[in-house]
């Protein structure tokens, strides 16, 4: 559902920095209008039930002070007859009253805990939004904006920078609420006596901007203690590291010396420091005082001897005045606070920015498989706009046959396979499916259809059959039996201390290069894909893992579209077309023994296996 606030209120929200602040989490309440709105209204039923308490408190007062004197009437004629009982006795009168305090409080109470209670859900369904906003971005982004990404900082983003935001919704909150209680409170003040609250008002304002402005003052004059906090730092620093210096050079007593005087450093610059620092909150103390003895003392004098006060009124004056001082204090405190939050807010609008992030919009297509044979045509790539890691590519790979990429490590190789399953899109040129362009596919229905088969398949916390048939459902147990078995996997699995319930990854058992591999061929196989891109192990694997690879690989690769990046070459003898990439550009094309026969770069590769059995990538 969605909410829109009026334009003029948009107008008038926008023109005030708690918007500019907050204009995040603002937007985000018309996803969640009736959790926010009553919200709003509870902690304005809160705030008038102040109201209310303190308006019964002043009658109250009345009563006690002046019994004899006209009872306190609202004029609202059935109110004051029957609920305040003016015409009933004084006990009563004052009996009814404070039934009326109590009342008020109990249900300013009640409000409270429900706006409370209203704000945490706000706060919660505001994560909840936040977090599924930021997941979907990331399912919608190409891969390349998470390398550039440090995992860490994502990581922090989606955990303690919303935690800072959640800070900053709540103090926002309380701000707002507080807000409508500071305003109850001066409709009353203003109520009673208008002059003495625009004096009062004068006056408190008059002796904030003065205490910051000496705040600020002691904050400056608190920075030769720093200076001396550093000073000391590094000399400790300094005779620690150079310990050894100072003792074989029998420097001791120097040391000694400039240690010591940088500690007494520290002693007199704080014993001047400490001076104004501790002068602040007495001054601030006594300054209120004085301002509200003198100002009891006017009423007293002008405006409750002329009679156009009463002592009760001047008495609920200053109660409100006592509650309203912290208050200003507590939301500028927390304004404050919530300025220092920017920073993470910031960096989550960032972090939700949709214009500066390498998205891979998504075609409408369904991808129903390749008949003939996918394309790229003068394909360009770069990971950034200045180096090129793929040049003028143009590749035709047939369906159902193998085509093996052979090439120097960092020619492109993985970049090139990478833009099939469309992790990236070409920055020039196309990727064609039966001649339609990749990017005119739904991606999920395109990768469904594909499988890619590495040594750094990513194992998941979770058991090796879940890690099997992960993302596919209903699976039948024989059928990850058979792909493990397939996929020569089972012998080890079978050893592990629960089989196929055995825990993997983090919080699990840790598989070697080999054993990750033959996990990723029977999850490739179990999806049984049409096209099947096949990373081959780079680093080196004992004999008895690579034959068992190279089996299942082999099996798995029957009838299916194949491009597999091959570092042994033993491995592509029998491909239909190797392609050799170097820098980026294609330099030979054909079948391995064609490519031989020309004596090019295939036949270098060829001949260096062959002198040191090394491979070539
Ligand atoms: N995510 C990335 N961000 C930036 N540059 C990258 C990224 N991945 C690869 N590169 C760079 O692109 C170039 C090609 O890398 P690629 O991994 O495609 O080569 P490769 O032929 O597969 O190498 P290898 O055989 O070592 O795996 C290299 O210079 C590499 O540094």
């Amino acid at each position: 559902m969605q909410f829109k606030l009026p334009a003029f209120l948009r107008q008038l929200l926008k023109a005030t920095s708690f918007w500019k602040d907050n204009d995040l989490i603002l937007r985000e309440f018309q996803y969640f209008p009736k959790i926010a709105i009553l919200a709003v209204v509870f902690s304005l039923l809160a705030a008038a039930f102040e109201g209310f308490g303190l308006g019964f408190l002043l009658a109250f007062l009345q009563n006690l002070v002046n019994p004899s004197a006209e009872p306190f009437q609202t004029g609202i004629r059935w109110f004051d007859l029957w609920i305040l009982g003016i015409n009933t006795s004084e006990t009563s009168r004052l009996f009814r009253v404070s039934g009326l305090i109590l009342l008020s409080t109990w249900l300013r109470a009640g409000f409270n805990y429900l706006t409370y209670v209203y704000t945490e859900k706000a706060q919660m369904h505001l994560v909840n939004r936040l977090h599924k906003r930021i997941f979907e971005q990331w399912q919608s982004l190409s891969l390349s904006y998470f390398s550039k990404s440090q995992s860490g900082e994502l990581l922090n983003s989606i955990t303690s920078e919303i935690g800072r935001l959640r800070q900053v919704f709540n103090l926002s909150a309380f701000i707002m609420t507080k807000g409508l209680t500071l305003l109850v409170y001066v409709a009353i003040i203003f109520s009673i006596s208008w002059q003495l609250s625009i004096s009062s008002v004068m006056l408190f304002v008059l002796l904030g901007v003065g205490l910051s402005t000496l705040n600020k003052q002691v904050r400056e004059a608190s920075f030769p203690v720093s200076q001396a906090n550093g000073r000391f730092a590094s000399i400790a620093m300094e005779f620690i590291n150079g310990i050894r210096t100072v003792q074989s050079f029998a420097t001791q007593d120097f040391e000694r010396r400039r240690f010591y005087k940088a500690s007494d450093d520290i002693v007199e610059a704080g014993t001047n420091a400490v001076m104004g620092w501790a002068i602040v909150r007495p001054l601030a103390e006594g300054l209120a005082t004085t301002i509200l003895i003198g100002m009891i003392i006017v009423a007293l004098t002008v405006f409750v001897a002329n009679g156009t006060m009463q002592t009760a009124s001047l008495l609920t004056f200053l109660f409100i005045l006592f509650r309203l001082v912290p208050a200003v204090h507590e939301i500028n405190g927390n304004r404050a606070l919530i300025s220092s939050f920017r920073g993470s807010v910031d960096n989550i609008k960032e972090l939700l920015r949709t214009d500066n992030k390498p998205y891979l919009p998504n075609g409408v297509r369904e991808f129903t498989g390749v008949k003939k044979a996918i394309e790229l045509v003068s394909v360009d790539f770069g990971y950034d706009p200045i180096h090129l890691v793929l040049q003028n590519v143009t590749l035709t790979i047939n369906r159902g046959q193998m085509t093996a990429l052979v090439g120097a490590s960092g020619a492109g190789k993985t970049t090139l396979v990478d833009l099939i399953p469309r992790f990236y899109d070409p920055t020039q040129g196309k990727v064609l499916m039966d001649g339609v362009d990749l990017r005119e596919f739904d991606t999920n229905s395109v990768r469904r259809r594909m499988a890619v088969v590495s040594q750094d398949t990513f194992i998941f916390n979770t058991s090796v059959r879940n890690n099997i048939a992960y993302g596919l459902d209903g699976v039948d147990e024989a059928a990850i039996w058979e792909a493990a078995k397939f996929a020569n996997a089972l012998e080890f699995i079978q050893e592990m201390p629960e089989g196929f319930d055995t825990q993997l990854g983090d919080r699990g058992v840790r598989l070697s290069g080999g054993q990750r591999q033959r996990l990723a061929i029977a999850r490739a196989l179990l999806r049984n894909p049409e096209i099947l891109i096949l990373d081959e192990a780079t680093s080196a694997l004992d004999s008895v893992s690579e034959r068992l690879i190279q089996e299942s690989l082999e099996k798995l690769s029957t009838g299916r579209t194949v491009i597999a990046i091959a570092h042994r070459l033993s491995t592509i003898v029998r491909a239909d077309k190797v392609v050799v990439l170097e820098q980026g550009r294609i330099v030979e094309q054909g079948t391995y023994q064609e490519l031989l026969a020309q004596g090019g770069k295939l036949w270098k590769y060829h001949q260096m296996q062959h002198e040191v059995g090394s491979t070539a990538g």
